[in-house]
Order: structure tokens, then C-alpha cells, then sequence
């Protein structure tokens, strides 16, 4: 069985280092001209799922957004899913899940077993109730070639108060994330299929990252103001391994599907450009 990790290596390698996410914002519904229910969301998922499900490595569905509209949302999201793992790509469900261990089984059940309605190649996940508490999701992304991106420095403004704070060992809660996740990755290759997620907008927090050996979501790019030229400053020496994660700058550019490749292509370029640059 392939292993997360080696198809996102050659996701990536086969379609650029990007990660695009399906945000259905009300705002954005209205821009495309779409009413605010069930029938837009419908419509938006679809769209963005036919313009760019065949040509960017990783779609990024924020569950948030198809949740608010209850089980008729969720019946859109399996679909979108589907649709976009038939068209080749790899499809990271944003649910941001963590809980008690036995809780998480159930969690990793409902994303991570193939047999599940919403099974998907990889989720995010949340440490705060400690990195062990994952285990379950950890587990079931392995046995089934799936992956697990866990928070360690997020993009919005308001997590460092927790995520920079000192832990009895001397350590921040960000780095002792980061140094659990390292360990699960040891000796994978080309990479391991446990990632972190760390924000584009946080500038040079002084973190180690070059253990991880997983892959670097980042979100925070476009509408929350970081760019590509920020990536280096971000990441160091840990470039290679960053999977960029755009938006609203691709899907402002919507509902024409055109447009939307365009979007897509010029972020791609724009990453590849400064990621190949640091190789
Ligand atoms: O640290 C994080 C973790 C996740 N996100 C999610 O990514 C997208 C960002 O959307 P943009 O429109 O590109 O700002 C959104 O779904 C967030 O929930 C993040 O922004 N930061």
C-alpha cells in the first residue's frame, strides 16, 4: 500500500506544490452570484471541484462551511469528496478534530476508514488534549495509507498566546508538537504522512522544524496577507516540505472556471518559483 506521504510526493510533484480550499464564505456564495443555502453550496462545491479537482494536488474542504447547513450540507460535502478524489485529487478534510482517545477512534472511523461515507486521503487535527490523545487517527492513517496534519503554529493572530507558551521542560507547546510529530516521521520516505500545520503569516518564530520530515501545510496566504516571499522566512531549511494553502485568492476569482485555473496556476507559480529557489 502507498503511504500518504509518498502520494503526496508525487501529487505534488506531478501538479506543483499547492493546496486549495473550498471556503463556501456567505460572502462568496454572494459574489458568484449564489444564493446563501443549500442549493448554492451545491453549486459552488461543484464548480470548484470541476475547474480544479484534475489539475491541483491537494482540495481542502473547510467542513465548517458545509456543517452550517446541516445534514443536506454534509450529504454536499460527501459528495464534493467524491468527486474530487474520481478526479485525481487528494482531498485534506479541514475538520480541525481532537478529543479524548476512544473519541478519537470514532473520529478517525468517520475520516480515515475507507469504508467510511466521508473518508477522505488526510484531515487536520487538533493536540490540545495532548498529542497521545491522536494516536487512534495516527494509526488508522497508516494502516490505510492516509494522513493526519496537526496544528502546531497557526496562521490567525490569537494562537501564539498558547502555542508560544513555555512548558515546564523549557520547550513551547508548539515545539513539543513538533518534536512529537518528528518522531512518528523517523525514518519515512520520501516523507512522512503525519504533517503539522503552520500558518504562512507568523514570520520567523525561531522553531525547529527540520526533524518533521512530514509535510508543512500552510495556510494564511492570499486573503490573510501572507505571500509566497514570505514561505523562506517561515520555513528555513524545512522549504521543500511546505504544501501552500490558498483560499479565497483562488476562489474570488470564481464562478468562471477559466478564471479559477488561472487563479489556481498563477499560485502555483508563484510557490514553485520561491520553493524551487531554496531547494
Ligand atoms: O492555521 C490555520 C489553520 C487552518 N486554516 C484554514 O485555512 C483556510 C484559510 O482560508 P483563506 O481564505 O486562505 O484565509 C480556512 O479554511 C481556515 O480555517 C487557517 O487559515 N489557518
Amino acid at each position: 500500500m502507498e503511504t500518504f506521504g509518498f502520494r503526496l510526493h508525487r501529487a505534488v510533484a506531478e501538479r506543483g506544490p499547492l493546496c486549495v480550499g473550498i471556503d463556501p464564505h456567505p460572502g462568496l456564495l454572494a459574489r458568484w452570484g449564489l444564493p446563501d443555502d443549500v442549493d448554492g453550496l451545491e453549486r459552488f462545491a461543484r464548480t470548484v471541484a470541476e475547474a480544479l479537482g484534475d489539475r491541483v494536488a491537494v482540495i481542502k474542504p473547510q467542513s465548517a462551511f458545509f456543517e452550517r447547513f446541516g445534514s443536506r450540507g454534509v450529504a454536499i460535502l460527501e459528495s464534493t469528496i467524491r468527486q474530487l478524489r474520481e478526479a485525481g485529487a487528494l482531498v485534506l478534510l479541514d475538520v480541525k478534530r481532537g478529543d479524548i482517545g476512544s473519541t478519537v477512534a470514532a473520529y478517525a472511523s468517520a475520516y480515515l476508514d475507507p469504508s467510511s461515507p466521508l473518508y477522505v486521503d488526510a484531515v487536520t487535527a487538533s493536540p490540545y488534549l495532548g498529542v497521545g490523545s491522536l494516536a487512534p487517527m495516527f494509526e488508522s492513517a497508516v494502516a490505510h495509507g492516509g494522513g493526519v496534519f496537526v496544528l502546531a503554529l497557526t496562521s490567525n493572530p490569537e494562537g501564539a498566546q498558547v502555542q508560544r507558551a513555555v512548558t515546564a521542560g523549557g520547550r513551547t507547546v508548539a515545539q513539543l508538537v513538533i518534536d512529537e510529530i518528528s518522531q512518528l516521521n523517523r525514518g519515512a520516505e520520501p516523507l512522512g504522512s503525519i504533517g503539522l500545520v503552520v500558518g504562512a503569516t507568523i514570520g520567523d518564530t525561531g522553531h525547529d522544524l527540520s526533524r518533521v520530515n512530514g509535510p508543512l501545510l500552510a495556510p494564511g496566504l492570499g486573503a490573510q496577507g501572507a505571500t509566497a516571499a514570505d514561505l523562506p522566512t517561515v520555513f528555513g531549511s524545512s522549504l521543500s516540505a511546505v504544501l501552500p494553502s490558498y483560499s479565497r485568492e483562488v476562489l474570488n476569482a470564481g464562478p468562471d472556471a477559466d478564471a479559477l485555473r488561472a487563479a489556481a496556476d498563477r499560485a502555483v507559480a508563484d510557490c514553485r518559483h520561491i520553493l524551487a529557489a531554496r531547494h
